[in-house]
């Protein structure tokens, strides 16, 4: 691998929809302060991966996991694992921009005052770091009080990483975070990834095999809940080790 600390660390995971298995003995080890990509055709499992780090899969009715996780050496599905605590750690972005009705500020100081932050300064302070590091502050520092749903949708979806960022995580897991955006919207957000990826471990899920290869550090190349293939992405995309890699970035299929 091209980086050599892993911080999360993903062993023989199965998840299930109830009878049906959606991931297959998957084991990986994400390097802490890249991206990592996942891709792969509709349906293979990729989101399904991104939603176990957070646990967002608790939600679903009938979802069940066997193997384990383990973030920062702690394993996230343990008994003593707090799952607040754990998406404060493990922030994620949508497919659609969800921002709160409510204002641009209130978005992003949502996040802190829900773990206690009453401050006001100490408020405003997280409040212009997060939007700055969203690349969003120079935009909206003058009218943070308005209705966060009156932004476009590019600043939208840049407002929900703030918001993510606010509370201090240290992955940021992106599902097709730019499918919904135009291409100029596109390109900030993986120019924002460029720059956050110094700072936090950032996974992403992509339909777009070109926006993996743009951004990412190392690529995942899922089949039917199977890793196929996990390389440096260079590596995958221009000398792929599998032939079913090959077939698909080369438009084969999916
Ligand atoms: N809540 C759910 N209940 C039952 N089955 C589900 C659920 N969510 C996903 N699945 C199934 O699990 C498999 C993996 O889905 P997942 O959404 O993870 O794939 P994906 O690779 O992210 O696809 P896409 O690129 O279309 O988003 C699919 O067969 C899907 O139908």
């Amino acid at each position: 691998m091209v980086q050599a600390t892993a911080l999360i660390e993903i062993n023989k995971l199965d998840l299930f929809y109830g009878a049906f298995q959606a991931l297959k003995q998957v084991s990986l080890e994400i390097p802490q302060r890249a991206i990592t990509a996942f891709i792969g055709p509709s349906g293979c499992g990729k989101s399904t991966l991104l939603r176990t780090l957070n646990r967002m899969n608790d939600m679903i009715p009938g979802a069940r996991v066997e193997g384990s996780i383990e973030i920062g050496g702690t394993d996230i599905y343990g008994g003593d694992v707090h799952v607040e605590t754990l998406r404060k750690k493990v922030g994620m972005v949508f497919q659609q921009p969800n921002p709160f009705p409510k204002s641009i500020y209130d978005n992003v100081a949502y996040g802190p005052r829900l773990h206690g932050i009453t401050k006001r300064r100490e408020l405003d302070e997280i409040v212009e770091n997060s939007l700055r590091s969203a690349a969003l502050w120079n935009e909206v520092k003058d009218h943070l009080k308005r209705s966060a749903l009156s932004l476009s949708g590019g600043q939208q979806q840049r407002l929900c990483i703030a918001r993510a960022l606010a509370v201090g995580p240290d992955v940021l897991l992106m599902d097709e975070a730019t499918s919904a955006l135009d291409p100029i919207s596109t390109i900030k957000i993986e120019e924002l990834a460029q720059e956050l990826k110094d700072r936090y471990t950032i996974v992403m899920v992509t339909h777009n095999m070109h926006q993996a290869a743009r951004v990412s550090h190392q690529t995942v190349f899922f089949l039917n809940g199977e890793v196929v293939e996990y390389s440096a992405t260079e590596k995958l995309f221009s000398d792929p080790s599998d032939q079913r890699t090959e077939d698909y970035i080369s438009g084969r299929f999916g």
